[in-house]
């Protein structure tokens, strides 16, 4: 359905997450894939869903004054919110091993914030699944980080890997959010689309 709307419109995802590719794909949309360097840096005053707002806007700004009329570029930023702290991607396999011991027995937020942008406007919509892990052994979390190597994933996890699917008990709203699209949200917002 989405493919016949925007068969005379150029998507664009500036994305090089292969999660994120594959989902729109997924969504039944054609895009071409652009990427840019970006430093993802925040002002330390932002908070929860206002970070990765800030994130997925400052990936898109990197196309500042390149956009054509016809072209709609998508950009998008994930972050683990818990305790009123951001955990980001892992620096190392140590900082993973915290953070990993910090979402061990608690219920945190995955946040997710998607930007449109056009020549003209950018709207930019989120989405926040709460999500409960049991207890991490640290036998578990070696186990993990060995085997998987998720240093490309905020707060050191794939929810769709061994972790997420033998140490999650509960989650609330969006699975796909939590992977890195709210594929729901996305979906509806394009579908109400118009340049
Ligand atoms: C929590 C969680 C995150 N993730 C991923 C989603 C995101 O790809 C990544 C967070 O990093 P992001 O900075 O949001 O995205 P990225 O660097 O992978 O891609 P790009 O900026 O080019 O769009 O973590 C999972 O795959 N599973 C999970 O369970």
């Amino acid at each position: 359905m989405l493919h016949k709307k925007f068969e005379n419109a150029k998507i664009i995802l500036a994305s090089g997450s292969p999660r994120r590719q594959q989902f729109l794909k997924d969504l039944d949309l054609d895009f071409e894939i652009r990427l840019k360097e970006i430093e993802e840096v925040f002002p330390e005053t932002l908070q929860s869903v206002a970070i990765t707002d800030y994130l997925a806007e400052l990936k898109a700004s990197a196309f500042d004054g390149e956009l054509l009329d016809n072209e709609l570029l998508i950009t998008s930023d994930t972050l683990v919110w818990l305790g009123g702290k951001a955990l980001g991607k892992p620096k190392d396999y140590q900082d993973a091993f915290q953070m990993l011991r910090l979402l061990s027995d608690q219920t945190h937020e995955v946040i997710t914030s998607v930007c449109f942008k056009t020549k003209n406007k950018t709207e930019t919509i989120n989405e926040i699944t709460k999500v409960t892990f049991n207890h991490l052994s640290d036998q578990a979390i070696a186990y993990y980080l060995d085997n998987y190597k998720p240093f490309d994933k905020a707060g050191s996890y794939g929810i769709q890997e061994w972790v997420g699917l033998t140490g999650i008990s509960k989650i609330e709203g969006s699975y796909t959010n939590v992977v890195g699209l709210p594929t729901e949200k996305v979906y509806h917002y394009l579908s109400h689309f118009t340049f």
